[in-house]
């Protein structure tokens, strides 16, 4: 791991001009990185593990990429990083044309699923690490600053083993974060913690990005955790990006029922599409964008609603209670609905119900 810590020139910290105090920005500005057409085949005759991949990171931006097992989230990230060679394509930071560069010379950070924090160096002397060009004192100061930024200044002194997961994850974010680069990489970083610091440490890290200036990428197969800190998602399937943008476009729009599964939960329909509406077995449906002809549809089990009935059609065949909300499982013919309904009053198992479309469908590749 040592031989891949980055060390890239130090950049003069910066908060973006237009930046909102969480760092929340309409669109990027600027686009910082360029990837394009990245190809790379691990062995010959099987499928390439990265196939055409495309994108655009603005300054300050964070993208998620997501999918499955085996898609090619990390093989794309390691070529951003110098890791791997691509066979084809090319990746340009700043305009400028890193593709064949070694790591060290990318001016990229890196927060790896393991931190990756030097076992026997303290705290404040992982976080100095990478500020070998600045003075003694001012990489000390910088170095406290960073750590005072993680909220870790009282622990400086401790070694990596004495600390928690959460904590050397901030460590390790300290560290990337103290060179001040324009983007930082992130490789599964919160897999290592439990459910709850999950959930915290994620938003510590998107706003100690966010308040850096520092755009990064982050991969995950956890939808929730791409949707809760992405600017813009970008879903992954054999290799391949087949959607990105906002987690709210993906969510409303997919544009398979692979992403209409693996972003969220949906029900996949069968309809006749004639322009903006669609013939189904629930009546014509508006639809989310026009289509013609047989298509598959995405409906999301919260915009379905669920009417006690007892001469309905179909039957509750399962619930799962879940405070704010109820999930429900309508068995209708051959078919079973997955229900999302608010905390209202509850329909027993067994019940007659009948259900009811009430919003646009979306039409699947
Ligand atoms: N060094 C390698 N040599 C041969 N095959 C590789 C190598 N690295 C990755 N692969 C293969 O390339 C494909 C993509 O792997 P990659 O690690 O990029 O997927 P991933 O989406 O990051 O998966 P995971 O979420 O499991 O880490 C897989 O089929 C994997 O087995």
């Amino acid at each position: 791991m040592n031989d891949m810590t980055p060390r890239p020139k130090i950049l003069s910290f910066k908060m973006p001009a237009d930046a909102s105090p969480l760092g929340f920005r309409a669109k990027p500005t600027k686009i910082l990185l360029s990837v394009e057409k990245l190809r790379k085949q691990f062995t010959k005759g099987e499928a390439a593990a990265v196939e055409r991949v495309s994108f655009d990171l603005g300054e300050g931006e964070m993208l998620a990429l997501l999918g499955p097992s085996g898609c090619g989230k990390t093989t794309t990230l390691r070529m951003i990083g110098g890791f791997e060679t691509p066979d084809d394509g090319r990746i340009a930071l700043n305009g400028r044309d890193i593709t064949h560069l070694p790591p060290e010379a990318r001016g990229i950070g890196f927060v790896f699923q393991d931190y990756a924090l030097f076992p026997h160096l303290s705290v404040l002397d992982n976080v100095k690490f990478g500020l070998r060009k600045l003075s003694r004192p001012q990489a000390e100061a910088r170095a406290r600053e960073m750590l005072a930024l993680v909220g870790l200044e009282a622990l400086g002194a401790r070694k990596p083993h004495e600390l928690s997961g959460g904590q050397q994850q901030r460590v390790a974010l300290a560290r990337t974060l103290a060179v001040a680069p324009p983007l930082v990489l992130l490789d599964e970083p919160f897999s290592n913690l439990d459910a709850a610091m999950r959930v915290e440490t994620r938003q510590e890290v998107r706003k100690l990005l966010k308040a850096a200036g520092s755009a990064a990428i982050l991969v995950t197969h956890d939808q929730e955790e791409a949707m809760a800190v992405a600017d813009r998602i970008a879903v992954m399937e054999k290799g391949r990006v087949i959607q990105i943008g906002t987690p709210d476009e993906i969510y409303r729009n997919p544009v398979s029922a692979f992403v209409a599964s693996f972003l969220g939960r949906s029900n996949i329909l069968a309809g006749t599409a004639s322009g903006m509406e669609v013939k189904t077995e629930f009546g014509t449906l508006p639809l989310s964008r026009a289509a013609n002809g047989a298509v598959s549809l995405s409906v999301r089990p919260e915009q379905i609603m669920l009417e006690a009935d007892p001469d309905g059609p179909a039957s509750v065949v399962g619930r799962e209670f879940r405070g704010h909300d109820q999930l429900y499982w309508v068995q209708e013919g051959e078919r079973c609905m997955l229900v999302i309904s608010g905390a209202g009053a509850m329909i027993d198992v067994g019940a007659r119900v009948r259900l009811r479309i009430c919003d646009c469908v979306v039409p699947l590749a």
